[in-house]
């Protein structure tokens, strides 16, 4: 795995020390320029050409109440994204991001409509998880399966040329799948990871809690150790996509801009399950669902924004691309005190 540039880091620092501004005024803009030099291959970078790829999955766990909506809208808003009506659609196209949807193993029959605005590449590993709060979700073969086409999205034709990489995610009942995976690989407490999803009341949250500590302790004593255990015990498939797709991005050397809370438990899987994946990814927000802030944390990521998001499909990220892109406009564009004759002292 390649390793972040430190020769063009030190470059581009210096570089912005010359820029016609006071050191440091340009806060968090300047770290992101520095960040993307060691990881572009130049102390200046080019304007990103970002892909955003939305895995979608249903989850078994959804029979447990734990979603505000029924499991059919995961299919229902495939084809939303396909017909370009979804959130991700429109900010897709402000952002000038390139879109395409992966169906992983969305249980439900959708249809989706001619002259579609997203590409959409139907690969089913199965018609959803099982419910994590019985049996594990999925078998080892259907989690290395679906971790395999995130690295194949990562790597192949779907996002050549592409120097920036955003996961998204759809699956009705995924914010219990996240959940369970960030109490497991950081030993925090599910009263303070699990949250409203798409909006459950106060005591639909606390079976969710319940939901959550059954899946852990039927898990526990099923003998899981290693992330990959617990992504195939208590994950889903659009996370085992979602974290083979970010080791994918690092193996080929590609910055990878992590979304909302589901995103962040699959980059936690993959960086547990390699750490070096650590350095190829940024956090774009903090999102409302109340763990979120834990699962940044475990991964030492420090958020560009808080908007109080709680949507998914890769909104967060694709509302930072704008702030990321200007930052590297201002790297390579703005003038130096010598080139625009201002005396500094
Ligand atoms: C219409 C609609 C569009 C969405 N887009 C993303 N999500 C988000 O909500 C779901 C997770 O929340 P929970 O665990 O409570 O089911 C995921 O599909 C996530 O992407 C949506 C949810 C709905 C209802
Ligand atoms: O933070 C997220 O990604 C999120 C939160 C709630 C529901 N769906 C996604």
């Amino acid at each position: 795995m390649s390793t972040p540039n430190q020769v063009l880091a030190s470059a581009a620092q210096l570089h912005q020390a010359q820029l016609t501004k006071p050191q440091g005024s340009l806060g968090k803009l300047e770290e992101l320029a520095i960040w993307f030099a060691a990881r572009s291959n130049s102390a200046m970078p080019a304007r990103l050409q970002p892909a955003i790829v939305v895995f979608a999955a249903d989850h078994g766990v959804a029979a447990e109440g734990v979603s505000a909506f029924p499991a059919e809208v995961t299919g229902q808003m495939v084809a939303n994204f396909v017909a370009g009506g979804a959130a991700i659609s429109v900010l897709a196209r402000e952002a000038g991001a390139s879109l395409s949807v992966v169906d992983v193993g969305v249980a439900s029959n959708y249809a989706v409509t001619a002259g579609s605005s997203a590409q959409l590449f139907r690969v089913p590993v199965r018609a959803g998880t099982a419910n994590l709060r019985l049996e594990p979700a999925m078998s080892e073969q259907e989690c290395n399966k679906a971790w395999a086409i995130g690295v194949g999205s990562a790597q192949e034709g779907l996002v050549r040329s592409k120097t920036l990489l955003i996961g998204g995610e759809m699956g009705i009942g995924n914010t219990t799948a996240a959940a369970a995976l960030i109490c497991a690989l950081t030993d925090i407490d599910p009263i303070d990871i699990v949250g409203l999803g798409t909006g459950i009341t106060a005591q639909s949250r606390e079976n969710k809690v319940q939901v959550v500590k059954d899946a852990l302790a039927r898990a526990r004593a099923a003998g899981a150790v290693t992330a990959k255990d617990w992504l195939m015990q208590v994950g889903g498939l659009e996370i085992a996509a979602l974290a083979g797709f970010y080791t994918g991005a690092a193996e080929a050397g590609i910055p990878a801009l992590l979304d909302g809370f589901i995103t962040t438990a699959a980059a936690l899987v993959a960086v547990k399950n390699k750490p070096e994946v650590a350095d190829w990814l940024l956090a774009s927000h903090c999102s409302d669902e109340k763990g979120h802030r834990h699962a940044l944390a475990a991964l030492q990521l420090e958020p560009i924004l808080q908007l109080g998001l709680r949507l998914g499909e890769a909104s967060g990220a694709a509302l930072t691309l704008p702030l990321i892109q200007s930052a590297l406009a201002l790297h390579r564009d703005m003038a130096t005190f010598s080139s625009a004759g201002i005396t500094t002292k």
